[in-house]
This record gives structure tokens, C-alpha cells and sequence, in this order.
């Protein structure tokens, strides 16, 4: 959604921005019960009710109440309701269209010309269908008051709602209320019966299921539906009315604000132990939560307890983490190397670069370091040292689905110059930093809704990371990376008592969760030398940050120099 991080929570959607969950429902508010009830008792609602009666006695009415403006599809009813007299003549000197005008909100020449297409479609079919004693269609053009209204809405027999644009429209809700009547009264005893016919193009249509839709620019399915609404058995009637009273009465305004309010406060009850800060400057102005627990990593610390343990897990990411995101050479410098074969060969560490990038480069730019373990394509393919065979996430894993995404991202490549597709072992890669950096973002939300569609019964996931976005296999994950070396060590019995896994975009978030996951389960020793750190500040699930790759090589390099040291001490002294 809107190219943002999302998940379904219950009954809401939750997405995820700068380090807040923004709840998004669809709340579709409904009618305030109390103030529709004591219009209902008004006294010269009942009066005017008994004149309605009389006027149309012998007749059924159908009721139209919408504002005059060029999207309630007046004029399309009006229309309708001609074809519906046309169609089933036997309704003629029977059937009544009341349209209720409310008064424009503003004036113009569209409001101009709608009203008077209105005026001259409701003369000519009054001309031609009508006589002295029945008219087809009564216009009523003056304010009403809500009591008046009920009036009205209490002796129709079905509302129509033709709207070709709208929003919520409550006009079938007050309707439904209004045939309930009061409770108490005599007439609110016998099953009370009520019609709606809705279009799909208003907002409460959805929440209708009684209704019968129609698209209103169709004249005649609409007329029919109007047919239907008035001609459908008493008990039918009754049946729909039963079924709308029954929501509409107990969704009420009351009730959405309270869900509302509940809402509310289970999304922002995790918010008030977040720090806010204010960043960037006018559309770009972003308010950032961040955790009060997150800060900077402080080297003495990472250094002291470094020094204390016995059995080290590091987890390293390559791009944004090793190498700088604007490096145009992406191969590892000849000091990263040096640092990571410094790490490797103390003999109480476990190493590993964990990335998104495949197996072939990585393994060739970090030749030298034979002990390092590397996790590939976010852990499709990892190799614990360089004279170790590569092991393969899924022995079975089919890519058929890359024939329906390739296609899918050409087309995406061919209308955003600049970028370009990168074809892994294990995923397809759809990068786009080359490319104009808005249009480039653009492409890539729309594309990986696109692609997500297109993909949904394959077992894959699509993602979207630094100027990527890549379609991968689902439990590819450098989570599942990061669970598989605890393990291991834990097996060999080197469980881990000091962890440092430091990583920079979304996919290394997925390694912090781990980590919290794998101090419950005992399988990491305890949590005071846990240090799983995000390159720059942001919102992650990580507690410390460094601000840049110049930090994460420094803070590596003195790690580095410990275990070089010891390396001497203990040579020394044998
Ligand atoms: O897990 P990482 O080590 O962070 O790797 C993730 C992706 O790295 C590569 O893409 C990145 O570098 C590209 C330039 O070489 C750049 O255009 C892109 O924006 C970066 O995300 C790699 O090509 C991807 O396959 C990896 O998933």
C-alpha cells in the first residue's frame, strides 16, 4: 500500500512509517439512532405522515432524496423510472417516483444545466405518461425538514440511490429507520417492510447486502431493479427490511466512534515509549519514532565485553554496511579484508558476511579470507568456510514463477530509463538507482503491487530494499541465516555469549528479530552482549546504531586489534 511496508492485523490494516503503525479501517460511520428516533416522535412528522397517506393512496411510491449537484445521478432515476413505466405499463396511474432536490451547495453553470436537464425530463415523461389525476414523477425542490423527510421516507415503499460518484450517502440508512418506526408504537408491532436500490458507485452500497445494486449509468438494469424493488413479494420485502434494520441500527454513529477510540488506542499504545523527532523541512518534514533504548553503540562497551567471551557469533551485511551504498567499486577494499580475516582467525569467532548479493561475487572478493562463512542471495545459498561446499536453502525449489515476473519487470525496465534487471541463482532483481530517483520510486510501488498479483499463488515474496526490488522464495531470509549459525554453534556446543550483527536496510531487520527470538530460546547465552546494530539512524528492530560505514570498519578494525593481541599474548606466553 502505497508502496509501504503493511500487514493485516485483526480487522485493520497496519502500515508501517518512520517507526509509527498508522491503522487504516474502513469505518463506514452511520447514522445517529437517538436524534433519528425523536425526529420520528415529532408530532408533525405523524401529521404530515396521514397527508402523505392520502395524497398518495392507492399508489406506490418510490423515493429519491439527494442534493442537486452533477453526481448524484438525478436526471439517470428520473430516466429510469420512464423505462420502468415503459417496460411494465401495467404500473402507469400506479407507481410514483417522489425525487426530493435538496438545494444546491453552490451555484455554476454545471448546476445550472443539470437542474434544468432534470426540469425537462420530468415534464416530458409527466406529459407523455401521465394524466390529470397521476403524476409519475413528483419534483420536489424546496427545503425539507428532517421531520418532513421521515415523513416521506415512512410511506415509500423502496429508496433509490443512483449516484454515479459519492461518498458514504446515508440517505438507505435514515430510510430503513424511518420504515422501523418507533418502538412501541402500534405500527412498529407488524413486520414492517422497505426496498433499497443502491449504486454500486456509493459508499454504503457494501455494507447493504439486502440492497440490489445497479450501475446507474444503466438505464435499463436500473429501471428493472426499480421494477423489482416495488414488485418483489411483501415477505421479501419484510426479509431485507428485517436484515438493514438490524445493522443499521446497531452501527450507529455511537458505535463506530467507540470502535474508533478502541482502535485508537491499541495502535498508539506501543507509541507513547517511542521518542519522536521531528526531521526534514516543508513537504519533506517526517515526524520519526524512534525506541528510548536505541543509541549509539559505544565502542568501549562493544569492546569490553568482546574481550570477556569466549564464543562469538558476528554477522556482518556487505552493501551499506562493508561498502559504502554510493561505492562505485563494490569489491571489498584491501582493509575490509584484512579486518574480516583478522575477525576469522581468532579462533573464538564465528564470521559471516550475510547478503543479498550472489554467490559468485562474494566468494571471489572475499577469497582470501578462508574461515569466513558466507550467506548469498539473503541465504539461498551459505558456505561455512571457503574449503566447505555450498549448501542450498531448498533442494527442490522450482522457478517457473520467473518466467511470469521477468516479463513483468522487462516492461517496468523498458518505461523507466535507467534501470535495469539482475538475474540471481535463486531471485530476480529489479534495480533502479540509475534512474530518475521520483519516477524510479514511483515505478518501483507500482511494480511491486504489479508483480505481487501477478505472483500470488507462487511460493515467493516480493520485496523492496535499497533500490531494488527483488521477488525471491518464500523462508529465504537472513533471519533463517542468522537462526542456522546460533544453532549450529549451540550444537557444537559454542553457544554463543556474544553476538554482533550489523546490517543496514529492511532485509537485515530480519537478523535482528532472530536475535530476540534466539535469547528466548536460550540458544544465545544471555542478552548483555547482544549488540545488534542498524547503519544510520532509524527506525529498526535493532537497539544501537553506528551512522556510517566509516564507523562500522572503525569499530571492526579495534574488535580486530583485541583479538590480534590476545593472538600475541597467548604466543608469548607458550
Ligand atoms: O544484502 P546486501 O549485501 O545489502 O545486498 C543487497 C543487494 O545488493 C546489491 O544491490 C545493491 O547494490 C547495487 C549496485 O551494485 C545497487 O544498485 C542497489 O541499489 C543496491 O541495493 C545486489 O545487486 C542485490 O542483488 C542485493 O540484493
Amino acid at each position: 500500500m502505497l508502496g509501504l511496508e503493511y500487514q493485516s492485523k485483526r480487522g485493520y490494516i497496519g502500515l508501517e512509517y518512520y517507526g509509527r503503525t498508522i491503522g487504516i479501517k474502513i469505518m463506514p460511520s452511520g447514522i445517529h439512532m437517538g436524534q433519528m428516533e425523536s425526529v420520528l416522535k415529532q408530532s408533525d412528522k405523524q401529521s404530515r405522515v396521514h397527508q402523505l397517506e392520502q395524497e398518495f393512496q392507492g399508489k406506490m411510491v418510490l423515493l429519491g432524496v439527494d442534493d442537486l449537484d452533477t453526481f448524484k445521478g438525478v436526471n439517470l432515476k428520473v430516466l429510469a423510472m420512464e423505462q420502468l413505466l415503459k417496460s411494465h405499463r401495467s404500473w402507469i396511474g400506479r407507481a410514483v417516483l417522489v425525487q426530493i432536490l435538496n438545494p444546491a451547495r453552490g451555484r455554476g453553470r454545471d448546476v445550472e444545466e443539470i437542474e434544468e436537464e432534470i426540469r425537462s425530463s420530468v415534464v416530458r415523461i409527466n406529459q407523455e405518461l401521465g394524466n390529470s389525476n397521476y403524476t409519475p414523477i413528483v419534483l420536489i425542490d424546496k427545503p425539507l425538514t428532517l421531520a418532513e423527510k421521515a415523513a416521506y421516507y415512512t410511506i415509500s415503499e423502496a429508496a433509490i440511490v443512483t449516484a454515479v460518484r459519492d461518498g458514504m450517502n446515508l440517505t438507505p440508512y435514515e430510510y430503513v429507520v424511518c420504515r422501523q418506526g418507533i418502538s412501541g408504537s402500534d405500527s412498529s408491532n407488524s413486520p414492517q417492510k422497505s426496498m433499497l436500490v443502491v449504486s454500486e458507485f456509493v459508499g454504503c452500497s457494501p455494507s447493504l447486502s439486502g440492497a440490489i445494486r445497479v450501475n446507474p449509468w444503466n438505464v435499463e438494469s436500473t429501471a428493472e431493479a426499480m421494477y423489482e424493488a416495488i414488485s418483489v413479494s411483501d415477505f421479501e420485502k419484510e426479509m431485507r427490511h428485517e436484515k438493514h434494520y438490524k445493522y443499521v441500527s446497531t452501527h450507529d454513529v455511537g458505535y463506530w466512534s467507540r470502535s474508533f477510540f478502541q482502535d485508537l488506542e491499541r495502535t498508539c499504545a506501543d507509541h507513547f515509549r517511542r521518542r519522536c523527532w521531528g526531521i526534514g523541512l516543508g513537504f519533506g518534514f517526517r515526524v520519526v519514532a524512534l525506541d528510548p533504548m536505541f543509541r549509539k553503540l559505544n565502542t568501549d562497551a562493544i569492546m569490553n565485553a568482546y574481550g570477556r567471551a569466549k564464543n562469538r557469533a558476528i554477522l556482518l551485511d556487505y552493501d551499506g554496511t562493508l561498502m559504502p551504498q554510493s561505492s562505485i567499486n563494490k569489491r571489498p577494499s584491501i582493509e575490509v579484508i584484512s579486518i574480516v580475516n583478522r575477525l576469522c582467525n581468532d579462533p573464538k569467532n564465528t564470521v559471516f558476511v550475510v547478503s543479498g548479493r550472489g554467490k559468485e561475487d562474494l566468494a571471489t572478493w572475499f577469497s582470501p579470507c578462508e574461515k569466513l562463512g558466507i550467506a548469498a542471495e539473503h541465504g539461498y545459498f551459505m558456505r561455512w568456510q571457503v574449503d566447505k561446499e555450498w549448501e542450498t536453502h531448498a533442494q527442490n525449489a522450482t522457478f517457473g514463477w520467473m518466467q511470469m515476473a521477468e516479463p513483468v519487470m522487462k516492461l517496468y525496465t523498458e518505461a523507466t530509463d535507467g534501470s535495469s534487471i539482475e538475474r540471481k541463482e535463486s531471485a530476480l532483481v529489479w534495480h533502479f538507482q540509475d534512474a530518475d530517483p521520483s519516477f524510479g520510486s514511483a515505478q518501483a510501488k507500482e511494480m511491486l503491487d504489479h508483480l505481487e498479483s501477478v505472483l500470488a499463488n507462487e511460493p515467493v515474496v516480493v520485496k523492496s530494499g535499497q533500490y531494488i526490488v527483488e521477488v525471491k522464495p518464500q523462508g529465504v531470509t537472513k533471519g533463517s541465516v542468522a537462526e542456522k549459525i546460533f544453532a549450529s554453534m549451540f550444537k557444537n556446543e559454542r553457544r554463543a555469549d556474544f553476538v554482533l550483527c550489523v546490517g543496514d536496510d529492511r532485509s537485515d531487520e530480519d537478523m535482528f528479530v532472530m536475535i530476540g527470538d534466539a535469547i528466548k530460546a536460550g540458544v544465545i547465552l544471555h542478552n548483555k552482549s547482544v549488540f545488534a546494530c542498524t547503519v544510520g539512524q532509524k527506525p529498526s528492530r535493532a537497539e544501537y546504531y553506528l551512522d556510517d560505514t566509516v564507523e562500522v570498519i572503525n569499530m571492526l578494525e579495534n574488535l580486530g586489534d583485541i583479538s590480534e593481541d590476545s593472538d600475541t599474548d597467548s604466543g608469548s606466553s607458550s
